[in-house]
């Protein structure tokens, strides 16, 4: 079977940096190799037909990417068709609307199937504190590192903007093919010029854009190392949001710049300055006219609020104060001549962005609320009818217990028996007790509020007196990274308890567990019981946010025992309803061992892809684009 795409540009949409047709420019899509274009006109010189073989795999070889469509004219001047040329130097690229047409052919060449979609591309530039492998903290750093080879998979141009961190530690080999991309800048911010260089990779289909500054070449992790945060993070985040409005502008990628229609994709507070200053910098002189940015919240509770004082360093116009004002309630003051007055980045960000995304469907919505708001309530419900959210998908490629290269052994639904193999492994590892038949518990992730930690804590004493085993793999909080120690010694056949950052042993646990639990105060959206979700591995989870759409109740005695659910989401959020969901979990998986079965092939059958996911981006960047900028 071979697999034949037909590519046609039928129209620009909206082409206002290009008044006439003539302007049109296609970038095609990333997915395709330069050498496995095959040009073709059809009668009607309209159509050119692009042919692709994929390798054994499905996976996607090299890649040449100066590639521009010129535009074929008949004697009159009138554009008739395109040429695919190789192309160098500086070339704007504009959206397009692209027809793909997929058409299987069986060995007689006869034509099977055909499936027709359009797609508007664009140009997009993520900007983020981390995005994986590179750098990593948590899910943040998962997602700026999958859903951008997702897009651009989908035909759009994609650059990811983020820090070129250097920490004196082995994780610096994660940057061992960026190369210096010789291109300084000045920035005018923090009472004069700052100099930074970019580097950059092209890597599956993405142009990896990093800001290089001395500020980001230090001991700890991206925001901080074990004295706390970074004082000056202000300062290295100020420099990535003024780069990143930058970058689209200067860098010439694979031959050309990214131009000024671009699509900014702002995530979090760190890049929250983007958009205020495409208000405030650069609209005002008529550059990024036709840009927009969605302001992509994956956490709230962290906003980049700093005193009043610190408004004149972040290079924006005095008048724009406002955008940025923030005054903390009367209660939450330190002493009684404190205003409270504040800037607050995040805030900037909401009031100035064309739209707003959050993780999934029901953070969108707790965000809107007192009690999920994070004082920023009142502006989110202003902003209702641009705020969506949109579920996170995972990297199905890297999460893959059939292949996974972490783990001791694989398995899939069709041959489960590794499973249970990676649990006496990861028992063995961990030095506990081998025990094939006892329920073992896991928890990854940050030891802080947000992660419900202090439920876990006290619940242990209750849970360790079951036939259980308990592993967490976790750093923070020293209080409890204190007490993950001493509770190892006190539970020495039940509980252990991993300090620190590893990714090996994230997915070994992921795979060896039986269950995975999550009792997070709040969750934008979690990607742990997704990751455990893929494994088998079934999770216990507090019934908020993402973990609420993503985890439907199992209740046996539904549906005349066919329940489709897939885990236990408990609530309220107490130690004793946590220890119910726990105990009806560790009931079913004792007594019940096909049910337990169907709850974990039920489990690892879910589709997590991006494909999912960035369907619905698509569908949001168009919204943003029908619509005018928000600031003009
Ligand atoms: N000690 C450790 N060792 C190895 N790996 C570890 C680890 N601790 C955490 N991780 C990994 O970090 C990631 C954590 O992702 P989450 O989505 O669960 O939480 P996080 O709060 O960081 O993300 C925020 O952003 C994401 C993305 O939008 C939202 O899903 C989430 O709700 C929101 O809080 C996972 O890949 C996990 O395996």
């Amino acid at each position: 079977m071979e697999s034949i795409q037909l590519t046609r540009l039928l129209s620009s949409s909206k082409s206002s940096t290009f008044a006439s047709p003539t302007g049109l420019t296609f970038r095609p899509s990333y997915r395709l190799s330069f050498d496995q274009f095959l040009k073709r006109s059809l009668p009607n010189g309209k159509l050119k037909v692009v042919r692709s073989e994929k390798s054994g795999n499905g996976s996607v070889e090299e890649q040449k990417h100066a590639v521009r469509l010129d535009l074929d004219r008949d004697v009159s001047g009138s554009v008739i068709g395109l040429n695919l040329i190789p192309t160098s130097g500086d070339h704007e690229v504009i959206n397009t609307k692209v027809y793909v047409a997929t058409v299987t052919k069986d060995k007689d060449d006869e034509i099977k199937k055909e499936k027709v979609e359009t797609r508007v591309t664009y140009n997009i530039v993520f900007v983020t504190a981390e995005a994986a492998p590179y750098s990593k903290t948590g899910g943040l750093g998962d997602v700026c590192g999958s859903l951008p080879i997702q897009l651009a998979n989908h035909g759009h141009r994609v650059m990811v903007v983020s820090p070129r961190y250097l920490n004196g530690s082995s994780a610096d080999e994660n940057f061992a093919h960026v190369l210096d991309a010789n291109k300084r800048i000045k920035l005018q911010c923090f009472g004069g010029e700052q100099e930074i260089a970019f580097f950059h990779e092209y890597r599956e289909g993405v142009d990896w854009v990093f800001v290089d500054h001395p500020s980001y070449h230090r001991h700890g992790n991206p925001y901080g190392d074990s004295h706390g945060s970074f004082g000056d993070n202000q300062f290295r985040f100020t420099l990535l949001c003024h780069a990143a409005c930058e970058a689209p502008l200067v860098l010439l990628l694979g031959g050309y710049t990214y131009g000024e229609k671009c699509l900014f994709l702002v995530n979090d507070w760190h890049a929250g300055l983007v958009p205020v200053l495409l208000a405030s910098k650069y609209r005002p002189h008529g550059v990024y006219k036709d840009a927009r940015s969605i302001l992509v919240i994956h956490n709230l509770a962290h906003q980049g609020v700093e005193p009043v004082a610190s408004f004149k360093n972040l290079g924006l116009p005095s008048n724009w104060y406002g955008a940025l004002e923030w005054v903390f309630p009367t209660w939450a003051r330190t002493h009684a001549l404190d205003t409270g007055e504040a800037v607050n980045i995040l805030k900037g960000a909401i009031v100035t962005a064309d739209r707003i995304l959050t993780v999934s469907k029901g953070y969108a919505w707790e965000i809107t609320t007192v009690e999920g708001g994070y004082g920023l309530h009142e502006i989110l419900s202003s902003r209702r009818a641009v705020l969506n959210g949109i579920t996170n998908g995972i990297h199905v490629s890297e999460w893959d217990p059939s292949s996974d290269k972490h783990i001791p052994f694989c398995y899939s639904t069709s041959s489960l028996s590794g499973k249970v193999q990676c649990k006496t492994a990861l028992q063995q590892e961990l030095g506990l007790p081998i025990k094939p038949d006892c329920p073992l518990i896991g928890f990854i992730g940050r030891l802080d509020y947000q992660k419900g930690i202090d439920l876990i804590h006290w619940a242990i004493p209750e849970l360790m007196e079951a036939d259980v085993q308990f592993v967490m793999l976790g750093s923070g909080d020293p209080l409890y990274e204190n007490w993950m120690r001493s509770a190892e010694n006190t539970y020495r056949d039940k509980f252990r308890g991993w300090v620190g950052f590893n990714v090996p042993i994230s997915h070994r646990i992921t795979a060896g567990c039986d269950i995975l639990l999550m009792p997070s105060r709040f969750e934008p959206c979690g990607l742990n019981q997704l990751y455990a979700m893929r494994y088998g591995t079934i999770p216990v989870v507090h019934a908020t946010g993402g973990l609420r759409d993503t985890v439907e109740n199992f209740n046996p005695y539904a549906e005349e025992g066919s329940s489709e659910g897939i885990g236990w989401a408990f609530s309220p959020f107490t130690k004793d309803s946590m220890l119910n969901a726990l105990r009806t979990a560790i009931r079913t998986y004792k007594d019940h061992k096909s049910t337990w079965e169907g709850l974990m092939r039920r489990c690892m059958q879910k589709d997590f892809t991006w494909e999912n996911a960035a369907l619905q981006y698509e569908q949001v960047f168009e919204w943003a684009f029908i619509d005018p900028p928000y600031i003009k």
